[in-house]
C-alpha cells in the first residue's frame, strides 16, 4: 500500500527565490493497483517520486509504503519499492545475469534464492537469449527488460515507474504492458509515470493528474469523463494545460526562408 499525504516540495532557484515544484499532493495506491500520476513536463511527478523513495527530503506532508515512512524509514522503503525509470543505467561491463545477482545481493536476497529468481525472471521477461552477454551490448529493448528483471529481484511490495516505455518501440512497450499484467498478479501497488496517454488509458485503474504541482483531478476514468465532460484523457490534458498554441505564430510567418542550396 502505498500512502501519500500532502506532500510538498519547495526548492530553491539559482535565483534567490522559492519553486512549489510538488505542492499538497495525496493518493493512495492499494495492492494490485496502477495509479497514473500523469502530467505536462516539470509538472513535479519526478519530484513526488524521488521523495516516495525516500531520496529527497519532503518540504512537508508523509510518503509511506507499506506503513513505512520514507523520510523516517528509507532503508526499509527501498527494500519494499522497486523502480524503473527511462534513464535507469545499466553497468557496460556486467553480463546481465551478472547484473541481477549484483543487485539481489545489494538487496541482500540470499545467493540460492537470487538464482532461482534469476532464472524465473530469465523465463518470465525472456532473458535467455542474452543473460550471459555484457550489458554494454544490449540493445535498448533488452536493456529495458534487464531492468524490469532487476526492479523485482528483490520482490517489492510496490513498484514506481517514470517513463518505462520511453524510447521503446512497440515490441518493448508491449513487454512493458506484460510486465505491468505480471505484477498486478502479484498484488503489487504500482505508479506509472508517462506521457503516452493511451497507455495510460489502457493500463492504469485510477490516475492523478498534476499541473503546477498539484492534483487537479482524480480518480478512475469514468469518474474523470464525468466531472470533464471530455472522454480522453489527451482531452483532458489539453484541457488542463490550456490548450493554445505553444509556438508563436507571427515569429515563425516572420523567419526568412533557407537559403536555396548552390
Ligand atoms: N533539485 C532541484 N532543484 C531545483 N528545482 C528542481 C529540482 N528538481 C526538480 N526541480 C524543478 O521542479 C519542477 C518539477 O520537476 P519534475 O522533474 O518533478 O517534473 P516532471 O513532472 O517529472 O517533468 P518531466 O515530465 O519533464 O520529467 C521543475 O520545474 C523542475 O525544474
Amino acid at each position: 500500500m502505498i500512502d501519500v499525504r500532502d506532500l510538498t516540495k519547495v526548492f530553491a532557484t539559482p535565483h534567490g527565490d522559492w519553486l512549489k515544484a510538488v505542492d499538497r499532493v495525496s493518493f493512495t495506491v492499494a495492492p494490485g493497483e496502477v495509479f497514473g500520476l500523469l502530467g505536462p513536463n516539470g509538472a513535479g511527478k519526478t519530484t513526488t517520486l524521488r521523495m516516495l523513495l525516500g531520496l529527497i527530503r519532503p518540504t512537508s506532508g508523509s510518503a509511506t509504503v507499506a506503513g513505512f515512512a520514507a523520510e523516517r524509514d528509507p532503508a526499509e522503503v527501498k527494500r519494499r519499492v522497486g523502480l524503473v525509470s527511462a534513464n535507469t543505467g545499466v553497468y557496460p561491463w556486467l553480463t546481465a545475469r551478472e547484473t541481477l545477482a549484483y543487485f539481489a545481493d545489494l538487496y541482500a536476497v540470499p545467493p540460492a534464492l537470487a538464482r532461482q529468481r534469476i532464472a524465473e525472471f530469465a523465463d518470465a521477461f525472456g532473458l535467455g537469449d542474452f543473460l550471459d552477454r555484457r550489458c554494454g551490448v544490449l540493445s535498448t529493448g533488452q536493456k529495458q527488460r534487464l531492468n524490469l528483471a532487476r526492479a523485482l529481484i528483490h520482490a517489492p511490495t510496490a513498484l514506481l515507474l517514470d517513463e518505462p516505455t520511453l524510447g521503446l518501440d512497440i515490441l518493448g512497450r508491449r513487454i512493458v504492458e506484460e510486465f505491468l499484467e505480471l505484477v498486478q498478479a502479484r498484488q503489487l501497488a504500482v505508479v506509472l509515470c508517462t506521457h503516452h496517454l493511451e497507455e495510460a488509458e489502457r493500463l492504469c485503474h485510477r490516475f492523478g493528474l498534476l499541473n503546477r504541482g498539484r492534483i487537479v483531478r482524480q480518480g478512475a476514468l469514468e469518474q474523470l469523463r464525468a466531472e470533464t465532460g471530455l472522454h480522453s484523457l489527451h482531452a483532458m490534458f489539453l484541457d488542463l494545460v490550456g490548450a493554445r498554441r505553444q509556438l508563436p505564430v507571427t515569429s515563425l510567418k516572420s523567419a526568412a526562408p533557407p537559403a536555396p542550396l548552390t
